[in-house]
C-alpha cells in the first residue's frame, strides 16, 4: 500500500488559515480519527479537530475529496486550521504519528497526480510554473501548460508520427500484393512535412517562451561613473546599487527584476568598463562584458558631460547620462537624468516595447523548458531524417519515426521517464 502524505500546502505562519492537505489511502481514516466522523464529500465541513487524548487541537473546517476525481486521483482531505504556528505544529505532529502517514516530499502531491495519470509532464511543470509567477505575462504563459496546452499539441504529434509509421510498415507488409495503391508514402510524406514545418516553428519559438518564463534580461553598460548604478536605482525605484562619485564603485552584478507592463524585466547594473585599477576591479569588468554578451537588451550609457561619445556597441540602445548638466549638447540617442528625471519613463517605455516584441503573441503555445528543447530538436531531426526517405528503405524510414514519436513522448511522459522524475519534483515546493 502507499504511504498516506500530508504537508502544510499553504504559506508561511502566522495566516490567517493555514491549509493542511493529506493524500493517500488512509485520508478516510484519518477524518474519522481527527473530527469524528467522514465529512461528506466535497461539503466543507465546520468540526473540531481533536488529538489522540481527545482535547480539541482546533475548530475548523475540513473537506473530503474521494479519488479518484482528485488532483491527485487519490483520496484527498483539506484542512482549514486558524494560521498559527502552534496549531499547525500540533496538527502535524498529531498527523505524523499515525503508522503509514508521513510528510510529504518537495512536488509529492503533484508527482502522484502524474503517476495517477491525472496529468502530464508538461502539466506538472506548468504548475510549477504557475506557482512561481510573479508577473501576468508569466501566470499567462504557465496557464496555457497546466491546462494542458503543450500536452494536447505533443500528443497530437505523437499520434500522427506513430500513425504515419504504422502506415509505412502497412505498406511493407503489402509492397508485393497489387491492389495497396501505391500513393501511400506520397500521402505520408506529405502530412511528415507538413508535421515538420510545425515543430520547426515550434523550436523557433524557444527564445521567446524563455524571455516569458524567466524574463527579458537587460544589462546596462558604459564607463565608470557614466550613471549606470544611478540609472538602475531610478528604474527600480529604490536604492539598490551604491552610487558615489568614485569612479569603480560598482564592482559586480546587481540585478534587479520589474514588471513592466506584465511582463517580467530582469536588469543588470554591471561595473564601468575601463582598463582595470585593481583585481577585484578586473574581474567585475570581466563578468560585465560576459554578462551584457548574453543580454536580450544592452543599455549603453554615456555621460553627456564628457566630450567623447566613443564607439556604440553593435545593437546596442545608446543612452545619454546626466543631461541636466550637458545643456544643448548634440547627441544621437535618448537623454535622461536621474537628477531631473527627464527621459526615465520614456527610457522604461522602450523597453517595455522591446521587451514586448521580443515576446510577441503572448498566447502562442510555445516550448516551455530546454528539458523540451532537446526532446523537440532530436525528434524535429529524425523526422527530416524520415522524409529524407533513406534512399527508399521503409523500414529506416519507420524506424526513424518511431525514435521521433518517442523523443515526443518524452515530454509529456508517456515514454519511460523514471530517471528524469525526481529532478522535475524536486524543484517544486512542499505541500503541491
Ligand atoms: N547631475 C547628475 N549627476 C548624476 C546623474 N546620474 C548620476 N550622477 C552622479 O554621477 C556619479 C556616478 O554615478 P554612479 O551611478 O555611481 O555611476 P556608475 O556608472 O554606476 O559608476 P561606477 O559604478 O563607478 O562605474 C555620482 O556622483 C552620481 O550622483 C545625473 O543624472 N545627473
Ligand atoms: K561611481
Ligand atoms: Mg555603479
Amino acid at each position: 500500500m502507499t504511504d498516506t502524505i500530508f504537508a502544510l500546502s499553504s504559506g508561511p505562519l502566522p495566516a490567517g488559515i493555514a491549509v493542511v492537505r493529506i493524500s493517500g489511502p488512509q485520508v478516510r481514516d484519518v477524518l474519522v480519527e481527527l473530527v469524528g466522523k467522514l465529512p461528506k464529500p466535497r461539503v466543507m465541513t465546520f468540526c473540531d479537530m481533536k488529538g489522540k487524548d481527545s482535547a480539541i487541537i482546533d475548530r475548523g473546517l475540513a473537506v473530503y475529496f474521494p479519488g479518484p476525481a482528485t488532483f491527485t486521483g487519490d483520496d484527498v482531505a483539506e484542512l482549514n486550521l486558524h494560521g498559527s504556528r502552534a496549531v499547525v505544529a500540533r496538527i502535524l505532529e498529531e498527523l505524523a504519528s499515525i503508522p503509514g502517514l508521513r510528510s510529504a516530499e518537495q512536488g509529492e502531491f503533484t508527482k502522484r497526480a502524474f503517476l495517477n495519470g491525472k496529468i502530464d509532464l508538461t502539466e506538472a511543470e506548468g504548475l510549477a510554473d504557475l506557482i512561481d509567477a510573479e508577473t501576468e505575462a508569466q501566470r499567462r504563459f504557465a496557464m496555457v501548460s497546466s491546462v494542458g496546452g503543450q500536452r494536447t499539441l505533443y500528443e497530437g504529434w505523437r499520434t500522427r508520427l506513430i500513425c504515419a509509421r504504422a502506415m509505412l510498415e502497412a505498406e511493407l507488409d503489402f509492397s508485393d500484393q497489387e491492389d495497396v495503391p501505391g500513393s501511400v508514402s506520397d500521402t505520408i510524406k506529405c502530412d511528415l512535412e507538413q508535421l515538420a514545418a510545425d515543430v520547426g516553428k515550434h523550436i523557433a519559438g524557444f527564445k521567446r517562451g524563455e524571455i516569458l518564463r524567466s524574463g527579458f534580461d537587460v544589462v546596462i553598460v558604459g564607463p565608470p561613473n557614466a550613471g549606470k548604478s544611478s540609472l538602475l536605482n531610478a528604474l527600480a525605484q529604490r536604492e539598490v546599487a551604491i552610487v558615489s562619485d568614485e569612479a569603480g564603485t560598482t564592482r559586480d552584478l546587481i540585478e534587479v527584476s520589474l514588471d513592466l507592463g506584465g511582463i517580467r524585466v530582469r536588469l543588470t547594473d554591471t561595473a564601468g568598463l575601463r582598463d582595470a585599477t585593481g583585481k577585484v576591479e578586473a574581474i567585475g569588468i570581466e563578468r560585465a562584458k560576459a554578462r551584457a554578451e548574453q543580454a536580450d537588451l544592452v543599455i549603453q550609457l554615456h555621460d553627456l558631460t564628457l566630450a567623447d561619445v566613443g564607439g556604440a556597441m553593435s545593437g546596442a540602445l545608446l543612452v545619454g547620462s546626466k543631461s541636466d548638466l550637458a545643456g544643448s549638447v548634440k547627441f544621437d540617442g535618448m537623454r535622461i537624468s536621474t537628477r531631473s528625471g527627464e527621459g526615465i519613463a520614456s527610457l522604461l517605455d522602450e523597453i517595455e516595447s522591446r521587451a514586448r516584441g521580443a515576446v510577441g503573441d503572448v498566447s502562442d503555445i510555445l516550448p516551455a523548458r530546454s528539458r523540451h528543447m532537446e526532446y523537440l530538436t532530436r525528434a524535429h531531426v529524425l523526422l527530416r531524417d524520415a522524409i529524407g526517405g533513406f534512399g527508399g528503405q521503409v523500414e529506416l524510414q519507420a524506424e526513424a519515426l518511431r525514435l521521433a514519436a518517442d523523443q515526443i513522448g518524452r515530454i509529456t511522459g508517456q515514454v519511460d521517464v523514471e530517471d528524469i522524475l525526481d529532478v522535475i519534483f524536486s524543484r517544486f515546493c512542499i505541500g503541491k
